[in-house]
């Protein structure tokens, strides 16, 4: 190592983004590589709006690997950490970094120590996925610093010990995990089907139902599930295979109709087998119920599908509108629906992309309070408004993939002591 004694840190900084799968991984044949019961296809949610920056470091002043999450240092003793720091390390290749005067051969990445600091700029463990993006940046900002030469798919596949969801976060657009077959997992990667432009009309509403920490975790509610439910294992080998069949072939003619049948069918069976697991798990509450009551109203009236809805490990309500237009009617019967609370401002109750509620014609309070019930309810008796039942909502889109940020204002942390700024 060139300068043995001196005090450098070496730095990378990456950005990396959350996903949404719309054919949902549950259940694992693997615990400790984290290898699927079936393949699953994701939407890549645009980092502009929900993203994960990791930065980290690596100096011979470094006595101990350390992590900050959220600016409060975490402990990287888990399996899942550590599998990943490993996985990484072994792959780490000979470096030269002119403008500092450093070189690192392979053999003296074993010995040295990394810090990382990270910062979702999303809700953590509230099942927005911040888990995806978080490994994912991990994988891919430490693979960037140690000059690993391997390509996204080898990346992937590390990115899933760190968690399964988080594969799928190593490419923009729809992407695909495939399980795999091996014992060791070395087939169980992610591969990108199409880029973020390929399908670029569809918009994504978020519906923050409720950001605080959830029940049952991913990791053990599949356990439960492939433990005690009959119902995962026709899933996983009837089901599924077909899905994704037909899940590629909508993403590729971009049919809407039959993206938004099998999105809304594959969420409704993934808590189906919540349900069918012993103990039961609820991730969905009253409110996600009432938001996939009103989607479905107005696709039946509409007579195809206007939205497709989706959930995940917890009852925020991920929605993909078809286009813009549809987006803003879309915002229109939620802003109607789920008003927020009359002490909150509809500039932190719709946060993302804006432009969308510009569309919808809603600058303020008072148009919310004046959206005429949708057309598909107006001569029934409405239900009752929900105000407050949802946090906010996150106006997005599909996005791309990693990338490394060169600018070293964006980095986490200080680039002469290798501390969190
Ligand atoms: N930026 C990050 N860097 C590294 N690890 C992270 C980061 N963010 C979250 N994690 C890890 O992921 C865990 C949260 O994962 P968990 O599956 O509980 O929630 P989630 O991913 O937000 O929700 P879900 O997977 O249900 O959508 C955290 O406790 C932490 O260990
Ligand atoms: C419902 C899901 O979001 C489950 C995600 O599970 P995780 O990837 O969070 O689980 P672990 O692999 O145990 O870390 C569906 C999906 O993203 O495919």
């Amino acid at each position: 190592m060139a300068g043995e004694m001196q005090k450098w840190v070496l730095m990378a900084t990456a950005q990396t983004p959350t996903n949404i799968a719309v054919i949902k991984y549950w259940g694992k044949r693997n615990e400790d590589l984290i290898l699927a019961i079936n393949d699953s296809i994701s939407v890549t949610l645009d980092p502009a709006h929900l993203c994960t920056t990791t930065t980290v470091a690596v100096s011979p002043t470094f006595d101990q690997d350390r992590m900050w999450l959220n600016g409060k240092e975490i402990s990287l003793l888990g399996g899942r950490y550590q599998n990943c720091l490993r996985e990484i390390r072994s792959r780490a290749t000979d470096l030269e970094d002119e403008k500092q005067g450093i070189k690192i051969t392979k053999k003296e990445w074993e010995k040295l120590h990394v810090h990382i600091a990270s910062h979702n700029n999303f809700p953590t463990a509230a099942g927005l996925a911040s888990s995806a993006a978080g490994f994912a940046c991990l994988v891919f900002s430490l693979a960037k610093l140690m000059n690993v030469k391997e390509d996204q798919g080898a990346l992937s596949a590390i990115a899933r010990q760190g968690s399964g969801s988080a594969c799928r976060s190593l490419y923009g657009g729809f992407v695909k995990w495939v399980m795999g077959k091996e014992e060791n997992g070395s087939d169980s990667i992610a591969v990108q089907l199409a880029d973020e432009k390929h399908w670029d009309d569809l918009v994504i509403v978020i519906a923050v139902v409720s950001s605080c920490q959830k029940e049952t975790s991913s990791t053990s509610g599949m356990r439960d599930t492939v433990e005690t439910s009959m119902l995962i294992q026709h899933r996983a080998k009837e089901v599924v295979p077909k899905r994704i069949v037909q899940m590629e072939d909508a993403i590729k003619k971009h049919d809407f109709a039959a993206f938004a049948n099998l999105t809304c069918a594959d969420s409704n069976q993934f808590h189906a087998v919540c349900l069918d697991t012993y103990p039961p798990i609820f991730y969905m509450n009253d409110t996600s119920h009432k938001i996939i009551s009103c989607v479905e109203k107005w696709n039946r009236s509409a007579g195809t599908p206007q939205v497709a809805y989706t959930f995940d490990a917890g009852p925020n309500a991920v929605l993909i509108a078809r286009n813009r237009k549809t987006a803003a009617e879309l915002l229109q019967r939620l802003l109607f629906h789920f008003p927020p609370n009359s002490d909150t401002d509809l500039n932190s109750y719709v946060i993302g992309d804006k432009s969308i509620l510009q569309d919808a014609g809603v600058q303020d309070m008072k148009d919310v309070e004046a959206l005429p019930p949708p057309p598909e309810i107006k001569d029934k008796v409405p239900a009752p408004k929900c105000k407050g039942d949802v946090s906010y909502f996150i106006c997005t889109r599909p996005g791309r993939g990693p990338v490394l940020l060169s600018d070293e204002c964006q980095a986490l942390l200080n680039p002469s002591t290798g501390l969190p700024k």
